[in-house]
């Protein structure tokens, strides 16, 4: 078990950088197991996204058998025991002993344990390990409370939920939460074909399956760094989940169009708008952040895209000389991101106080954004959330104050029956990421008056 020990040992100081720095998941596993074998990776990622997914789970376990509080064990020590509990219950290869005799040396070692608390450690992981086939069930009040712990998600969030969805969805909503998310390449059709690239990644040892409903799209396992595959640098290839190209399918943009992506980075977007407009008329691609700017110049190079054109911009600032300019304009707006929480599990950690003012920038941001679409134009409303306060609330404050737009029925290829306005994705029923998105159009021409008011789009 010895050559685990590194993969153990990064996967234990990602986490304290999660914890500590309220660093994310992805790059925190990229600093700390660069230089470890494809294997090692591999687990340090399982253990990382399993702590991190069933870290209630983990705690209640712990609880029952500890003789101290866990309010008191130090942080770091509880990282460890957490992700020692992970393998012995979730992890079916790792042999208990391994789990526990490492996890004493990661106490010792990263955590700079005393004597005291290395045997504590040792005496509860081993008390656990002769009980791991007969663990006490949770014994809760509420529903609610008992998929918080179950599913291991914050408390708000399951209420939320069980409002929004009922228990049966809520249910299947947590569950899918916690499953691993496929990684999706969407195929740069201007350069390839879905075939080619296929072959091509099969040849390298990748496994390829063609998604099952959105069209150019592949399911690959076994990449590796996805940046390293030679389809991807050769600008074959986006990684895009299914859901997120969904906005783009709503938008539908026309070659030689204007288009205005508002809050465009890192690029996904775009870059799929730019490619339906086959390198043809104007993508606007802004973002408020300049170093995020480059990202979008680099993948726009990468792809061959020259109609892309980024500009340094907050989305909810009006902009005079971009007034009614716009054929299409896209709002994927800044958001909880709960949708992708498969891939960031660590975001159900995230202060939930910093969601609160979330909904008062989206409506600013579609409010300001609306002014630039011109008359008979398009605009898209999208987030990564599943958040009914952060898509369904902000589309009907839109509508009741921006009368001269009207919802669009549309269709997406993860939706069996047309879209009457907006649709909220699910990864349990469309077997994508949680996603929203909703289509508007500018009516030609509006007319507003007290006693009748006239309201024609066929003008
Ligand atoms: C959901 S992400 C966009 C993802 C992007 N559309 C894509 O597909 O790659 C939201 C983006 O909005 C940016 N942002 C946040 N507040 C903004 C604002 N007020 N104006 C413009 N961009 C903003 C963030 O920096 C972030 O890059």
């Amino acid at each position: 078990m010895r050559e685990n020990t590194s993969a153990r040992e990064a996967a234990a100081r990602a986490l304290f950088a999660i914890r500590e720095d309220d660093a994310w998941s992805a790059p925190a596993l990229k600093k700390y197991a660069a230089g470890l074998s494809k294997r090692d990776a591999a687990l340090a990622t399982a253990l990382v996204g399993g702590v991190l997914q069933n870290q209630a789970m983990c705690d209640f376990y712990l609880a029952h058998y500890s003789k101290v509080r866990l309010k008191k064990v130090h942080p770091r020590v509880l990282d460890v025991l957490r992700m020692a509990v992970y393998q012995m219950v979730w992890m079916d290869r790792v042999p208990n002993s391994a789990a526990v005799n490492e996890s004493v040396r990661l106490a010792r070692s990263l955590c700079r344990a005393d004597a005291r608390t290395v045997n504590y450690v040792n005496g509860l992981l081993r008390t656990i390990a002769r009980h791991v086939d007969q663990l006490p069930q949770p014994d809760c009040e509420t529903k609610a409370e008992y998929y918080s712990l179950r599913y291991s998600h914050p408390r708000w969030l399951t209420e939320l939920y069980l409002e929004q969805f009922g228990v049966k969805q809520t249910r299947l909503l947590l569950e899918a939460d916690n499953e691993p998310a496929p990684t999706v390449l969407r195929v740069n059709t201007r350069k390839a074909d879905t075939e080619t690239v296929k072959s091509r990644l099969v040849q390298q040892g990748v496994s390829v399956q063609v998604h099952e409903s959105v069209p150019n799209c592949l399911t690959v396992s076994g990449t590796g760094s996805l940046e390293q595959l030679d389809v991807f640098r050769e600008g074959l290839v986006t990684v895009q989940d299914g859901a997120s190209q969904m906005s783009v399918y709503a938008l539908d943009p026309k070659p030689n169009s204007r288009v205005l992506d508002c809050c465009a980075a890192p690029g996904g977007k775009s870059f799929f708008a730019a490619e339906r407009m086959e390198n043809t008329g104007s993508v606007t691609s802004c973002d408020i952040y300049e170093h995020k700017l480059h990202k979008i110049q680099e993948g726009a190079q990468r792809l061959g895209l020259d109609n892309i054109h980024t500009q340094l911009q907050d989305a909810a600032q009006f902009r005079p000389e971009w007034e009614e300019a716009f054929d299409y304009v896209l709002c994927d707006v800044p958001c909880s991101g709960l949708g992708i929480i498969r891939k960031k599990p660590e975001i159900r950690y995230k202060d939930a106080s910093a969601l609160e003012s979330l909904p008062e920038i989206q409506l600013a941001i579609v409010k300001n954004a609306a002014r630039y679409v011109k008359k008979g134009g398009i605009l898209v409303y999208s987030t990564c959330t599943v958040l009914r306060r952060e898509n369904e609330e902000i589309v009907e404050a839109f509508l009741n104050s921006t009368p001269q737009f009207e919802k669009q029925t549309f269709s997406l290829p993860v939706c069996e029956q047309p879209v009457d306005g907006s649709v909220t994705l699910l990864p349990q029923v469309h077997h994508t990421d949680g996603f929203f998105v909703a289509k508007f159009r500018k009516m030609a021409y509006y007319e507003k008056d007290d006693s009748t008011q006239v309201l024609s789009s066929e003008i």
